[in-house]
């Protein structure tokens, strides 16, 4: 069964479609979209997806009436870039994409957010669908943040520019490695840990079935993390100031990420870290030990890390730090967890605090 959900943004508003097996009717969901047949169509995937899925979606639309180039990235996260960026209007403009057209991303959070920003940019924006093909873009595909990275910060270089649809066919998690797996349900437990306790429990009680991608309890999975999104989106949708709370662990993660050298750690390991460093940070203003405790038995559960490597510099991830979006008048705001499923925004952290916590990462046992 298909289940439904809308990002409740009023004009801007859109479905998001997850269930197995839907890519195989893509072309009556792009019909029924309004998606026009006249103007060539852009898919952009990824060399690990597209051997996988591409061939049948060309085929579909194809066989409907829609015209669709392709264009393929190298996988990973090295390729949310300016110059991989450029490669890819390069695509576009050889397609002969013009305002009516639409930009598909086919992919995980990597493809999603750099086919966006093309979307975004060219012709001053175009229409945007996203197809996710990982678990992590459960969170990425919604929601509208789409950005490449700088080598000092991630996602430095980005739009807000919302899809038209998502079409989550579940089904494509079934050729996911091991490791994309568990990275995936770290944003799927923050979407827990920020907002509804009972789902974060429910995902440690259910984690040897979501990692082992059995197909009932992803889908519900994926349903409730995609809830809290568009609930939290719909609400904020640029960021002025509960949307922050999707950032627990991206403080530290996002440095991480960067200092580490971009796809050394996934996204969804490096938040899994940040959000214990998160927990830490609260047990530290004097938030109950079991914030902590809780927090990383969950992430323990599900094989992902919970320490720094201590190979990576302090000075160097107190740096990158620096170029978190949410800092700003020389504050450093961060996300802290006050409860299981509750955080507040804290607009004037102490950055010592935040150094201590992190050496304590790096010893964290
Ligand atoms: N825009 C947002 O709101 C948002 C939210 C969360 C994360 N992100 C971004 O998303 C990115 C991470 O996304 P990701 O974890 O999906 O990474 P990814 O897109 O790099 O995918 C992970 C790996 O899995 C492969 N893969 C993808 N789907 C597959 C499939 N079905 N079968 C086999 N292999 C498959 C990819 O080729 C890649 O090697 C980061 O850049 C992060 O910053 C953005
Ligand atoms: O959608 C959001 O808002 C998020 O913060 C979701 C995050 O999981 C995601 O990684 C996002 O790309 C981070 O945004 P940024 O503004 O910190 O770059
Ligand atoms: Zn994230």
């Amino acid at each position: 069964m298909i289940k439904e959900l809308t990002v409740d943004l009023g004009e801007r508003s859109y479905p998001i479609y997850i269930g197995e097996g839907l890519l195989e009717n893509i072309a009556s969901y792009f019909e029924k979209h309004g998606i026009s047949k006249g103007s060539p169509l852009l898919i952009v995937t990824d060399g690990q997806v597209g051997p996988h899925y591409l061939e049948g979606v060309l085929e579909r639309l194809g066989t409907a009436g829609y015209q669709a180039a392709s264009y393929t990235v190298t996988a990973g996260e090295k390729s949310k870039s300016l110059a991989v960026l450029e490669d890819v209007i390069g695509a576009a403009l050889e397609a002969g994409l013009d305002r009516k057209s639409a930009v598909v991303a086919l992919g995980g959070g990597v493809v999603g957010d750099l086919a966006g920003f093309v979307a975004a940019s060219y012709m001053r924006g175009v229409r945007f669908i996203q197809i996710p093909t990982t678990i992590l873009a459960h969170d990425s595909s919604v929601g509208g943040k789409v950005a490449v990275n700088h080598p000092l910060a991630k996602n430095i270089i980005g739009a807000f520019h919302q899809p038209e649809m998502v079409l989550y066919d579940t089904s494509t998690l079934q050729s996911l490695p091991d490791r994309e797996v568990r990275g995936g349900l770290s944003e799927m437990i923050k979407h827990g840990l920020i907002w509804d306790a009972d789902f974060a429990y429910w995902c440690e009680d259910n984690a040897e079935r979501l990692v082992g991608l059995d197909p009932e309890a992803l889908q519900y999975g994926l349903y409730k993390g995609c809830s809290v999104k568009a609930a939290v989106v719909s609400q904020d949708e640029r960021e002025n100031d509960l949307r922050a709370i999707l950032n627990l662990g991206h403080t530290i993660g996002h440095a991480l990420e960067a200092v580490a050298g971009y796809g050394e750690l996934t996204h969804g390991e490096a938040i899994a870290i940040g959000m214990v460093g998160a927990a830490r940070l609260s047990v530290k203003l004097g938030h109950p030990e079991e914030i902590h405790t809780i927090t990383k038995r969950i992430f323990e559960k599900f094989g992902l890390p919970v320490r720094i490597p201590a190979h990576l510099d302090t000075d160097a991830i107190m740096r990158a730090m620096m170029h978190d979006k949410k800092f700003g008048e020389g504050r450093m705001v961060y996300i802290v967890p006050v409860a299981i499923g509750k955080v507040e925004i804290n607009k004037q952290m102490d950055p010592k605090l935040v150094r201590e916590i992190v050496d304590e990462l790096k010893q964290e046992d």
